[in-house]
């Protein structure tokens, strides 16, 4: 199996189906620093993102900021003091596609 970051992800359209059951479980144990979470009623990946204080933390944010952009596909990030949250989900479907776990993946290597 092609290491889910080395995936490409698929425009999102808003008939795209979101990831479900077993499909989403195999994906999660693939990503296991992130946590699958609701918020407003729209199923996302949260992981949070520690660092010895805001200047790397806020270099970290403009990496997955540059991937989120050349990929067209954007994360919600949360910057502060030693830390960064990233979320991601699709917005088009209100929840989680694959494209969400392969960016996931590819914000870790970023770290
Ligand atoms: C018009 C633009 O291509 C779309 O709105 C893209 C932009 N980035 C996106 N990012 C995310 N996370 N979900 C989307 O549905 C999405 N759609």
């Amino acid at each position: 199996m092609t290491k889910l970051s080395q995936h490409a992800c698929e425009a999102c359209r808003s008939d795209a189906p979101k990831v479900t059951g077993q499909e989403k479980q195999e994906l999660l144990s693939v990503i296991p620093d992130w946590e699958d979470v609701m918020v407003d009623g729209e199923e996302q990946l949260r992981r949070v993102f520690t660092f010895k204080n805001f200047v790397e933390a806020q270099a970290f944010t403009n990496k997955v900021a540059d991937l989120a952009e050349a990929e067209n596909h954007h994360p919600a990030i949360l910057l502060e003091w030693g830390k960064a949250t990233v979320r991601w989900w699709t917005h088009k479907i209100g929840g989680l596609h694959k494209n969400d776990f392969i960016m996931a993946a590819r914000t870790d290597e970023l770290y």
